[in-house]
């Protein structure tokens, strides 16, 4: 046998032995009787979205009540201090579904066998910026992470459970959008279905203003969507929107009977909320951000209820002439841990136009994320 055959058999030794392992190791998870724990990378933990999040995940807000969950939070070395606080504290509340801790400043430690990441660690925009004015100190944080993403999958360092057969990611530092493009770009191993930007607290703030405009429950609220860019090119749309009533489901813009109001002020509360909390606060949003953030995970994991979609910032496929290679906020609806874009719902004059503006400014935003990284 010359050295090309030993070569060549070794390869394929290793090649079947790494797929049996893999393939014990997906058969042994179904074979668990305990519901088996997700581990849940939370980055920037110490900051205000993570310490709202972080108990939502532990008392079962996010991927139900009977789901045991181990948490992973990253800092930076300046938050390490407060990081072990949000440590002790995880610990003090003695969460039942709590089945471990790993608070780190270790970018690897903290990716290594995670199930879901949720990106929160990086800069916040104050008083008078846009999200895009972060983006020279965020997206060099997401091309980073995103080799330590990677290599979970690819330096097989991912635990198999049954809930998820592969790392799944939410982006929620901003600019949202573009980071999560920056991290699928740096990330190859990791599907590009399986990694999706934050819009749902533009779309809960949507059914939030519909609630408030019709003195009815926001539970009534259904099928709102955001358009686009987590940004104030978003376009949040009514035009599919619908109430349950006493009467039956009624569409929003017949019990609004207000078109003006809808096209205008409604359109820009909702992409200037974030900049209105600002300033009332002194501080961006956090409480309805993390909130958010487990509407996102739940539903994408769990599933969305039948009739509803929700909006997420997903990759494009081209639907609604929408570029593809763009993270862009659609309506989907989610079973077994899967997105699909709904598609076929009508488009009118008003609605593309606001469509292609805020997809022209994530264009805009993918050219400056790579000048920023070169
Ligand atoms: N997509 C959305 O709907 C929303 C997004 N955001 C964004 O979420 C991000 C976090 O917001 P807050 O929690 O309010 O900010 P914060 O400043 O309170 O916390 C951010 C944390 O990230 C940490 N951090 C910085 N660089 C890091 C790195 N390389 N690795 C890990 N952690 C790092 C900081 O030390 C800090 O503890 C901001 O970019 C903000 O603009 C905020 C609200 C809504
Ligand atoms: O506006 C900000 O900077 C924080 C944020 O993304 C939001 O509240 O939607």
């Amino acid at each position: 046998m010359d050295k090309l055959e030993l070569a060549e058999q070794i390869a394929v030794v290793s090649g079947c032995l790494y797929l049996s392992w893999r393939i014990i190791k997906y058969v042994w998870s179904f074979l668990e009787v305990e519901e088996d724990p997700v581990t849940v990378l939370v980055t920037g933990a110490a900051g205000q979205i993570g310490y709202a999040l972080v108990p939502m995940i532990a008392r079962g807000e996010m991927l139900g009540p009977n789901r045991p969950v181990i948490l992973h939070l990253l800092d930076i070395e300046p938050a390490a201090e407060a990081l072990n606080g949000v440590k002790m504290e995880l610990i003090d509340a003695a969460f039942p579904l709590l089945k471990g801790v790993v608070a780190t400043t270790n970018v690897v430690e903290a990716c290594t066998d995670v199930d879901i990441a949720i990106m929160v660690g990086g800069f916040p925009r104050k008083d008078g910026m846009e999200r895009k004015d972060v983006m020279s100190k965020n997206v060099s944080i997401y091309k980073a992470q995103a080799s330590a993403l990677h290599y979970t999958i690819d330096g097989f360092s991912q635990r198999f459970s049954l809930l998820l057969p592969l790392l799944i990611v939410l982006l929620v530092a901003n600019p949202a959008n573009t980071n999560a493009l920056i991290l699928k770009e740096f990330a190859p191993s990791i599907p590009e279905d399986n990694i999706t930007s934050l819009t749902r607290l533009d779309h809960n703030r949507a059914l939030g203003q519909i609630s408030e405009k019709l003195n009815v429950h926001v539970s009534d609220v259904k099928n709102v969507i955001i358009w686009g860019n987590h940004s104030s090119t978003q376009y949040p749309d009514v035009n599919h929107a619908t109430v349950s009533t006493d009467k039956g489901t009624k569409y929003v813009r017949e019990l609004v009977n207000n078109d003006h109001w809808l096209n205008t002020e409604f359109i820009t509360t909702v992409q200037q909320r974030g900049a209105a909390i600002i300033k009332a606060r002194k501080l961006s949003s956090a409480l309805s951000a993390a909130s958010a953030a487990c509407d996102h995970i739940r539903d994408w994991v769990l599933g969305t209820p039948k009739g509803t979609w929700v909006s997420m910032g997903v990759y494009s496929d081209g639907s609604y002439g929408v570029p593809p290679g763009l993270i862009y906020s659609f309506p989907v609806t989610c079973e077994k841990g899967e997105w699909s874009i709904v598609q076929g719902l009508k488009i009118d004059e008003f609605s593309r136009a606001k469509m292609d503006a805020t997809a022209e400014e994530l264009i805009e935003e993918k050219a400056l994320a790579y000048s920023c990284l070169h």
